[in-house]
């Protein structure tokens, strides 16, 4: 569904994102992981056309799609939830999720498969989003990416800043849709919550991929090594 070759994303002279590859099949859930400024939401961020791509290729779909606009690749079906929600807080919840739908792509996510899959918003539907718990921000903020009908949705640290049982809701709903057989890339700073929720784990490190493996096929320990850059067998050697 979605290939990237030898991405790299730049900020000036800097490398955030260095010789990244990675290849994501349809239905596959892959937990990107890595410490702080590893360059985790770059790399999402230029795959959903929010930063350019220095260099490399990016494929969706089998389209090349490497400097399409970010309008563009929601419209063939990529969207990403972004670290921050950036709501509109002015408008109301419904409002903000109808947003969604001005892309005009086909699909059965409507207002009410969205109020069924986050129940928390019906009571709140009118409510302006900058009034909003961050749960129901963050509930807002994934169901407004639904409403566009994703074939592949990326969620930037969904838990970040929400209480404990919060996160347990949120995650409740994505659970949902990742058994529906949504493709998902989520980045999640929770090394637990990210095994038990996704297939596949793949670790950052300073702008490179370090580990790309099953969760069935690795652990807690292995994960933390490539974490911390700990570990000999890199997965992509440094270019
Ligand atoms: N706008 C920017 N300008 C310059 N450098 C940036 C910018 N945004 C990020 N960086 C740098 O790029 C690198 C990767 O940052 P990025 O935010 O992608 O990491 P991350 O893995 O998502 O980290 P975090 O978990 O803290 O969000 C870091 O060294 C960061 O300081």
């Amino acid at each position: 569904m979605l290939s990237a070759k030898n991405l790299d994303v730049r900020y000036g002279q800097f490398r955030a994102v260095r010789g990244v590859s990675l290849e994501v099949k349809q239905g596959e859930t892959i937990a990107l992981i890595g410490a702080n400024g590893a360059g985790k939401s770059t790399l999402l961020r230029a795959i959903a056309g929010a930063l350019p791509i220095y260099s490399g290729e990016l494929s969706f779909k089998h389209k090349v799609i490497t400097h399409a606009a970010s309008c563009d690749r929601v419209k063939q079906g990529l969207s990403l939830v972004p670290e921050g929600r950036r709501l509109f807080t002015e408008m109301t919840i419904e409002e903000n999720l109808l947003l969604g739908k001005t892309i005009n792509r086909a699909g059965d996510w409507d207002l009410d498969r969205v109020f069924d899959t986050f129940p928390n918003l019906v009571k709140r539907r009118h409510a302006k989003a900058g009034s909003l718990s961050g749960g129901e921000q963050q509930a807002t903020a994934i169901g407004r990416a639904l409403m566009s009908n994703p074939e592949l949705l990326i969620l930037d640290e969904v838990s970040l800043g929400l209480s404990p049982l919060v996160v347990d809701q949120v995650y409740a709903s994505i659970e949902k849709l990742r058994d529906a057989g949504t493709t998902i890339i989520l980045v999640e700073q929770a090394l637990d919550r990210a095994i038990a929720f996704a297939k596949r784990a793949v670790c950052m490190l300073e702008g490179r991929i370090v580990l790309d493996k099953l969760t069935a096929d690795t652990n807690r320990h292995e994960i933390t090594e490539a974490y911390f850059g700990l570990q000999q067998s890199a997965t992509q050697e440094a270019s």
